[in-house]
């Protein structure tokens, strides 16, 4: 028998922490089954059983619960399912079944056997008696069953009436007894809850349980519950269930709770615009920061590792890292110090000052004894105020649950791999387990610390000792790279302290260990609020990382470049000599991705769900990477004025490549999950790595490569022939389609026809007849199998921006840059695509988290 359930019942309104956070990780299942049983649960117990109505506060939580996606209600109760649509009043979307579970449809009777209705007849017929002898107590006819009721009758004839029965037709054979609060029940089939929920269970394919019951016959059903599922036993007396509350209106408390969790869990807790974010970073990792200095993710050892803090897409019992005042308030402002990645979030009374430090090997004075890992993200309080702090770290997106230990000046976080700890002196902590995990808290009051509070969050080590140099020697070390990279910049005269931040965030998205640039800080913002389309972009594309590296080159630095062509070298090095075999993306590592997966127990950002980890199109044929590519090289050669050996190799086999392949069909630049087809803009980008290989051989190496030459020229002459589509007057999307996409601007954009080329002018007023929508361009509007919306994508705006530009409309350039640069966020970030939605307004979402356009 149980026993996890304390015998003592509770009473107070409070409900019992361990209940709460229960209830807190089952809300959290993808598909959720919720069972009530229907009298002293649903309905309190009262003396008529015909008068047993639910509760308003129960009914209310039970429909709102089977409204919501994902989840089923079911209610299993002892009575005839008649009575019990009669009594409930419950809508079709609630399951009922009546009869102790034997009961699903009103056809159960029907299906008795001759024999049990002659059994059931003699048996109606006896208790009739034994109740006409026993003056009060009363018989309630079932299908298969009597239930023989002696609540309010005198203990004395109660007690001599049950033994009649008991005495009586409850020997006779195949009729099974079952013993309630003050009612005791014959029937001719044998009846279990725990079966019916077993069948409800598979039927409605729920991950996880949760059963609310007051009586025995309740028991059978929390007896089978097992794994994520949860009971809880209303009422005295022994159970099996884990939880227990004293009567009906706490369980109607229960269930609201329930229904308020999943409703956040579902449909995503008031998510921050993506553009309001900024972003920090250290070469090492990336963090985002809301506008109230919540630290909502942050991915670690890697950005493509799994994240400690997770509230971007699984709201706060993702994981999140908060600092605000006390008396609360909204931020007077954050911004970026100037030329740097150090945020800043100030309030009357107090300001965060935040960064990811640099690994402090290379800060560090080597008599210090500080041991310190891999990154550090230093937040440091000043002010006068007093200053509410919460801690919430949840390894592996909340899948390994960790225990928090205060410790000397700090406290650890104990039970994952990466040892990880936090360092803050003056910090009282308190920790609390909530659904399982623990979150630290404290208030500080920053007057009676001295004006100074730091909290150093150390990846990596266990340490909590004292760092030896000061802090503010520390930010200025984390500060001045940036700066002096900022300060070398070559930039233009248009709205150049944008084009800085831009240039910051991506230098922020270089993995400078290995080279590798991410395509974004994040996985799973959503291209349409609410909608599936919510990939992994936290890995290195070949394609936009080449992109990425050849904007900080036209601004002056080939640093990036460098270190991402050395990267892409390794990579084709692992081809085995089969570059035209490059996987579109890899790992910052330059490793294949693992499986693309999805993470259930996160709702996803604004409910946006799913959220996955890995990416299918690392499995794609997009035949695009290999442009963008040469033509970094060919900027690097421009800019250094010679190539090294590596570049040459890695140009050598782009060439390669594309002579390899550039005749078959692809997925393309978006990574649609449809067959391969004929891209345009795939064939232009295979035209421009031979295009570009070519001018780096005629300007930094040994003479002209006729078959190169021929080989450009072949391209050249099928894509201009078979992309031209004469019903659209275009280039569309792909041979013989005529619908439109962005990306066929590149049939100017890379030089392949000239800006005053007819069929390039042709091509920029279709797109911008079908594609553009006010300041919003997008990719293609073409059917590409998936549900739901596309955003606009900023990078498509840049593009035809761009186009406007190289054919003669300045004016119109100009006041679409205005339109576009006015979308970005109050620190300058412009995420990559947009879309309207009615919550938000204008929400910016997914992708790179930069002004990369
Ligand atoms: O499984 P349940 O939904 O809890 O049904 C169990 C029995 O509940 C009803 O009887 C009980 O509630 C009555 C009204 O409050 C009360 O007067 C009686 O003493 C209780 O035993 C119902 O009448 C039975 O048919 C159910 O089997």
């Amino acid at each position: 028998m149980n026993t996890t359930a304390t015998e003592t019942t509770q009473t107070s309104e409070v409900m019992d922490p361990e209940l709460r956070a229960a209830i807190g990780r089952i809300a959290r299942v993808p598909q959720l089954l919720v069972a009530c049983d229907y009298d002293g649960t649903l309905a309190p117990i009262v003396e008529d059983p015909s008068k047993a109505v639910p509760l308003h506060e129960s009914v209310a939580a039970v429909r709102a619960l089977a409204a919501l996606p994902q989840t089923s209600v079911a209610v299993v109760s002892g009575r005839a399912l008649r009575d019990l649509a009669a009594l409930s009043r419950l809508p079709s979307e609630v399951h009922l079944v009546g009869s102790h579970g034997s009961e699903f449809d009103i056809g159960f009777v029907e299906r008795l056997s001759p024999e049990l209705i002659a059994v059931r007849t003699r048996m109606r017929n006896e208790l009739r008696d034994i109740a006409a002898a026993h003056p009060g107590v009363r018989l309630e006819r079932k299908p298969a069953s009597v239930a023989v009721h002696t609540r309010g009758v005198p203990p004395q004839i109660a007690a001599q009436a049950v033994e009649a029965v008991r005495n009586g037709p409850a020997t006779w054979d195949g009729v099974t007894v079952t013993q309630g609060k003050e009612v005791i029940e014959l029937s001719v089939v044998a009846t279990h809850k725990g079966t019916a929920m077993d069948q409800l269970r598979t039927q409605l394919a729920a991950s996880a349980v949760l059963f609310i019951g007051d009586d025995v016959t309740d028991e059978n059903a929390f007896g089978n519950l097992h794994g994520p599922d949860v009971g809880i036993k209303i009422g005295p007396g022994e159970t099996k269930a884990q939880y227990r509350v004293a009567e009906p209106i706490e369980a109607a408390r229960a269930l609201a709770l329930l229904l308020e969790t999943r409703r956040h869990w579902l449909f995503g807790e008031r998510a921050v615009p993506i553009e309001r974010h900024s972003m920090l970073a250290n070469g090492r990792t990336v963090a985002l920061l809301t506008p109230e200095a919540k630290i909502s993710w942050l991915c670690h050892p890697k950005p493509d590792s799994a994240a400690i803090f997770a509230d971007l897409v699984g709201g706060s019992p993702a994981g999140h890292f908060s600092v605000a005042p006390e008396r609360g308030g909204i931020p007077l402002g954050q911004r970026y110090r100037s030329g740097t990645m150090t945020v800043e979030t100030r309030w009357s009374g107090l300001t965060v000052t935040d960064w990811l430090d640099r690994p402090s090997s290379d800060h560090v004075p080597s008599e210090s004894t500080m041991v310190s890992g891999d990154s550090t993200l230093i937040r440091v309080l000043t002010g006068s105020g007093r200053v509410r702090l919460e801690f919430a770290p949840r390894p592996e997106f909340g899948q390994v649950a960790v225990q928090l230990q205060p410790l000397g000046d700090g406290l650890l976080v104990l039970g994952s791999n990466e040892p990880v700890a936090l360092y803050s002196p003056g910090v009282q902590w308190q920790v609390t387990n909530d659904g399982g995990y623990e979150t630290a808290k404290a208030v500080v009051d920053l007057a009676a610390a001295g004006g100074q509070v730091t909290c150093e969050l150390r990846f990596g080590t266990h340490s909590l000792e004292h760092h030896r140099v000061p802090v503010h020697e520390r930010q200025t070390l984390a500060e001045q790279p940036w700066k002096d990279w900022a300060a070398s910049l070559r930039l233009p005269q248009t709205a150049r302290d944008l084009v800085v931040r831009s240039a910051l965030t991506l230098r922020g998205l270089c993995h400078e260990a290995t080279g590798s640039i991410l395509a974004a800080a994040t996985t799973s913002l959503p291209e349409e609020l609410g909608g599936v389309r919510n990939w992994d972009y936290r890995y290195c594309w070949l394609r936009d990382a080449s992109m990425t590296a050849r904007v900080l080159v036209d601004l002056g630095s080939i640093e990036e470049a460098e270190a991402l062509l050395r990267w892409v070298d390794g990579c084709i090095e692992r081809t085995g000599g089969h570059p035209e075999r490059l996987h579109p993306l890899y790992t910052v590592d330059g490793y294949e991705l693992g499986a693309e997966a999805v993470i259930d127990t996160l709702p996803g950002y604004a409910g946006s769900r799913p959220v996955r980890v890995g990416n299918l199109a690392n499995h794609q044929l997009q035949l695009d990477v290999f442009g963008p590519i040469a033509d970094l090289i060919a900027a690097v050669a421009d800019a250094r004025g010679s190539v090294r050996e590596t570049e040459w190799r890695v140009l050598e086999n782009m060439v390669e490549a594309v002579r390899r392949r550039w005749h078959e069909p692809d997925h393309g630049i978006w990574e649609a999950r449809l067959p391969p087809r004929h891209h345009i803009f795939s064939k232009v980008m295979c035209w421009m790595t031979v295009d570009r290989a070519l001018n780096v051989i005629r300007q930094h190496g040994e003479g002209d490569r006729p078959e190169w030459v021929e080989l450009r020229e072949r391209i050249a002459a099928n894509v201009l022939e078979h992309g031209w589509h004469e019903g659209v007057e275009a280039y569309s999307v792909a041979y013989g389609d005529e619908e439109m996409d962005a990306s066929s601007l590149w049939i100017g954009l890379s030089g392949l026809l000239p800006g005053d080329d007819p069929r390039f002018l042709s091509t920029v007023l279709k797109i911008e007849a079908d594609l553009r929508s006010g300041p919003v361009v997008y990719r293609y509007h073409w059917d590409d199998g998936l549900p739901g919306r596309e955003g606009g994508f900023h990078i498509c705006t840049a593009w035809l921006i761009e186009a406007y530009l190289r054919t003669g409309r300045r004016t119109d350039a100009e006041e679409l840059f205005t339109q576009m640069i006015d979308t970005a966020g109050p620190t300058g970030l412009l995420p990559s695509s947009t879309t309207r939605s009615p919550s938000v307004g204008w929400a910016t979402t997914r992708r790179r988290t930069a002004t990369s356009g």
